[in-house]
């Protein structure tokens, strides 16, 4: 039977229904060593002195103060030196009337002594000494039991142990502590679709995200994850399964088949656990809508999302605060930044969104929605951090003011968006190298412009081809009237082409055998891209040399409309069989391993926005980018010339 949900439960009532939840309280011995960032499960009390004897503070001469009392620079005292003590060597005899013994920091104060001259203040004469000034009794003495006595407590139970609660446990010589034990986390990821990391990846599986992602949170949050294995799409195996690991651990973890689709069993697994069974099905959140909880034997189950991203924000809002309260870690308050929406922001009524943004320094900083949602695993790791958006709230504004909370505890020095190339790589690694934090998202060559009319990027990779003018880039700054607010700065030139597949079984030679063969089916570029504007002009140009009508001719090429979104889908289409012709660069094809015939080069240039022009990073990226010309020079399909780096609009 298909479930629909019902009776969605606010993120508060979610969150305060589970903090609710208390685990079995176990204890372990574990070294001191071993103990950083655990919580003491038992007070811990003094069973010696610290110091254990009265010790002597500094380099100089222990001695009987009453015998210094008239010294000064006029008339020293003289004392005779009877013997030696240093840190771990006491003096055996004793100081007697006129006497000093010669004492290093750390020493045992010797018998009959009861202060200490500073080395500084004495002379050395032979065997005795001239004492320049006067000393009180216990001066420059530490004494016995004055740090540490025997009885005190110098930790509680329920303390986290950081470096200096070791410290004083090492100093009363403990070495062993009772602490309490983690919270035992057990995690499953459920579908047939997944495949572990490192195992080959047949057509139509993806690695299994989830588990990798909440074993890393709960070790953040101090839990004891572990990871259960990866169950089929299937009622018995994940209802068997739960049931057997339910009893070994304090919470169970388990990802995917939560929402209404066929295969998606969990709701009916969960409520078979109980009673009570589901005492939560779907939260009014965005994302993490379908999270389903449960409670068997006093013990929490939860469900989570299978897309990554919203399995992990479901974490992050409600299991993470209960593992943290357990394992006696304080809650993350997390940093935050007030910046000012870039652009009008949709949310839902009736439910909370979290809406993963990335944020620009500039003057102020610069709020942007980004534009992949939950299906996205990339979502999380551009995203800054998030703005939340209440209940009631529908619509942000652009230029209001916002509170994003991050993820991150630094904003990039430089935001790149525009279109890829292994080339910028090569220059983004350096910068990397450093130190300098980058954050890049490659959305093509029109996106790098609107990206920088809109103030998201400092700097974008594009290379544009205007037909009409047969001119890369500068045109399209008119076009996206950024004159202005922006600057074109020469890149290099990469070879474009042909990509086919290895050996080139269909023997495709050029351009005309897409406008006149149909045993090839060729795969496109979208629409707006640099390359989908070359490869339309080129066609149109062939077909004109044939004296066939372009717009008739299209018609009849097959894959005309298939659309990649980048010149690595391109050529992952022609590895996987789907098409047999694309247009890309070189660079993509050698990586791929395809054969590539070459047929036009095309300028990548790099835009940056002027009052970008004063960022450390900018500048950093400009030196590096006239560094390495020759580095890029040796990357096979691209060409630097010696004014690479140099501005080329006014
Ligand atoms: N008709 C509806 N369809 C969907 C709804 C809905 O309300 N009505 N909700 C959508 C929302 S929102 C989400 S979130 C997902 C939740 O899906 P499930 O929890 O049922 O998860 P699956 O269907 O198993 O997987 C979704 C997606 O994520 C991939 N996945 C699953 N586990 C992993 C993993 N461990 N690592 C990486 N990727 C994983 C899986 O292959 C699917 O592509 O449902 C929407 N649909
Ligand atoms: O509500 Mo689902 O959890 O995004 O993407």
């Amino acid at each position: 039977m298909r479930k629909v949900f019902r009776n969605l439960k606010s993120l508060e009532e979610v969150k305060d229904l589970i903090m609710r939840y208390e685990r079995a309280e176990r204890r372990e011995k574990i070294s001191i060593w071993d103990a950083f960032g655990r919580i003491l499960a038992e007070d811990i009390v003094s069973g010696v002195d610290v110091p254990g004897f009265d010790r002597v503070m500094l380099d100089g001469y222990a001695v009987r103060a009453e015998d210094t009392f008239w010294a000064d620079e006029d008339n020293p005292v003289e004392l005779k030196v009877i013997g030696v003590a240093s840190a771990g060597h006491p003096f055996p005899g004793e100081v007697g009337e006129r006497e000093a013994v010669e004492v290093a920091t750390g020493a045992p104060m010797p018998r009959g002594a009861n202060s200490v001259v500073k080395e500084e203040f004495t002379v050395r004469k032979g065997d005795s000494i001239l004492v320049m000034r006067a000393v009180a009794p216990g001066e420059n003495v530490q004494g016995a039991g004055s740090d540490v006595r025997v009885g005190e407590t110098v930790a509680y139970r329920g303390t986290r142990l950081s470096a200096r609660e070791i410290g004083i446990l090492a100093a009363v010589g403990i070495r062993e502590v009772e602490v309490l034990s983690k919270p035992r986390v057990g995690i499953f990821s459920t579908g047939d679709e997944l495949a572990q990391p490192g195992e080959p990846l047949e057509y139509g599986k993806i690695y299994d995200v989830n588990s990798s992602s909440l074993m890393a949170s709960v070790l953040e949050d101090g839990g004891e994850p572990k990871f259960l294995g990866i169950l089929p799409d299937d009622y018995e195996a994940i209802r068997d399964s739960l049931k057997r690991e339910i009893e070994k651990f304090d919470i169970i973890l388990i990802s995917g088949s939560t929402s209404v689709g066929a295969g998606d069993v969990m709701y009916r697994v969960l409520e078979e656990l109980g009673p009570p069974g589901v005492i939560v099905h779907g939260i009014a959140m965005h994302p993490g809508k379908p999270t389903v909880i449960a409670e068997a034997r006093g013990k929490l189950v939860i469900g989570l999302p299978g897309y990554p991203t919203s399995c992990l924000t479901v974490y992050r809002e409600i299991v993470s605060p209960l593992i943290r309260k357990w394992s006696g870690k304080p809650l993350e308050t997390g940093k935050e930044v007030i910046g000012r929406a870039a652009e009008r922001i949709i949310g839902e009524r009736g439910r909370r969104d979290l809406l993963p943004v990335h944020v620009v320094k500039d003057e102020e900083y610069l709020v942007f929605p980004v534009p992949t949602g939950s299906e996205a695993i990339s979502t999380l790791s551009r995203a800054d951090g998030y703005v939340e958006m209440e209940e009631l709230e529908e619509i942000i504004e652009e230029g209001e003011v916002v509170r994003v909370k991050l993820f991150t505890d630094r904003i990039a020095d430089i935001s790149m968006i525009g279109s890829h190339c292994i080339g910028l790589e090569l220059i983004m690694s350096e910068m990397r190298r450093r130190g300098y934090l980058i954050k890049s998202v490659f959305v093509g060559s029109s996106g790098g412009f609107k990206a920088i009319a809109r103030g998201e990027a400092d700097l974008a990779g594009v290379h544009a081809f205007d037909p009409e003018t047969m001119e890369y880039n500068l045109p399209f700054m008119r076009k996206f009237s950024i004159e202005d607010k922006a600057i074109l700065i020469r890149g290099y030139r990469r070879i474009q082409g042909l990509i086919v597949a290895r050996g080139n079984p269909k023997g495709i030679k050029g351009i005309r055998d897409i406008l006149e063969r149909r045993d090839i089916v060729m795969m496109n570029r979208n629409k707006g891209s640099g390359t989908r504007i070359l490869l339309d002009y080129l066609l149109k140009e062939e077909a004109e040399r044939m004296g066939i009508d372009i717009s008739e001719a299209i018609k009849n090429i097959r894959g005309y409309w298939n659309e990649a979104k980048s010149h690595n889908a391109v050529a992952i289409a022609i590895k996987n069989g789907i098409a047999d012709v694309g247009i890309g660069i070189k660079t993509v094809a050698r990586l791929y391993n395809l054969d590539f015939i070459p047929i036009a080069e095309e300028n990548y240039d790099f835009l940056i926005r002027r009052s970008s022009m004063r960022k450390g990073a900018v500048e950093e990226f400009l030196r590096i980018l006239r560094e390495f010309r020759s580095k890029l020079n040796e990357l096979d399909g691209i060409e630097a010339s010696d004014d690479i780096g140099l501005p080329i609009s006014p």
